[in-house]
């Protein structure tokens, strides 16, 4: 698929997003944010990082810019949006996701790999994953929060969780409420999650050869 990564002052993990495409043999390209022409792609991942310095809120000034504006046109056409981690924060800040993150209850930045429950499956970026997946976080606002517990449940795609896919306060990285590691849309052509799957892509660099990112990315595969 005709994918850009968009890339902000500030954004990071865009080269890693690059590669980890190029193994499911997506049709991917890097696209600084003020050339992003959102009628070239089928879809679009906004990568990790600390977009404008996460000054004011993280993702809160990438959210703002003509390229998210682009990125909330595709997501009402249909096309497939990625968030991870920053691209996350950027989708909640700009209202193409429900919620906000918020500062960690520690108020660290947390760096570890976390078991994940896939909740939904019927999200084209889940259709086909494993129950449960491996995968690293690296945050310092990643405390998801909805003041609505009822749709918060119904939009949560990915929670934190214990080896078993159990969700547990102990899996709970930052206070995120229900364990939330990622929702999703009303359309499901959305995910945004504050794990990050390229990182998850590798096995030969990865804990116990996980490769369990490639569950997500493979939909832009092809
Ligand atoms: N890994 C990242 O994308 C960093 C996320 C974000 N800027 C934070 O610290 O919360």
């Amino acid at each position: 698929m005709r994918t850009a990564i968009i890339k902000f002052p500030g954004t990071t993990c865009e080269m890693d997003v690059l590669k980890a495409l190029k193994l499911v043999k997506a049709d991917a390209e890097i696209v600084l944010f003020n050339k992003f022409d959102p009628d070239h792609y089928q879809g679009v991942v906004l990568p990790g990082g600390f977009s404008f310095g996460d000054y004011l809120r993280a993702g809160s000034i990438a959210a703002n810019s003509e390229a998210i504006k682009g990125v909330k046109e595709m997501a009402n056409e249909g096309k497939l949006v990625l968030g991870i981690c920053n691209g996350f924060q950027i989708l909640v800040e700009a209202g193409i996701l429900k919620g906000a993150l918020l500062p960690n209850l520690n108020l660290r930045f947390v760096t570890k790999w976390v078991w994940l429950r896939v909740k939904r499956k019927d999200t084209p970026f889940t259709k086909e994953s494993k129950d449960v997946l491996f995968m690293p976080i690296a945050h310092a606002e990643g405390r998801y929060f909805l003041d609505d517990e009822e749709s918060a449940s119904e939009i949560a795609v990915l929670q934190y969780a214990d080896e078993r896919g159990v969700p547990t306060s102990e899996a709970n990285p930052n206070g995120s409420l229900m364990n939330i590691a990622g929702i999703t849309n009303e359309g499901e052509n959305v995910l945004g999650l504050m794990p990050h799957p390229e990182r998850a892509s590798f096995r030969s660099i990865s804990p116990n050869g996980s490769s369990d990112g490639l569950h997500i990315l493979k939909v832009f595969g092809g």
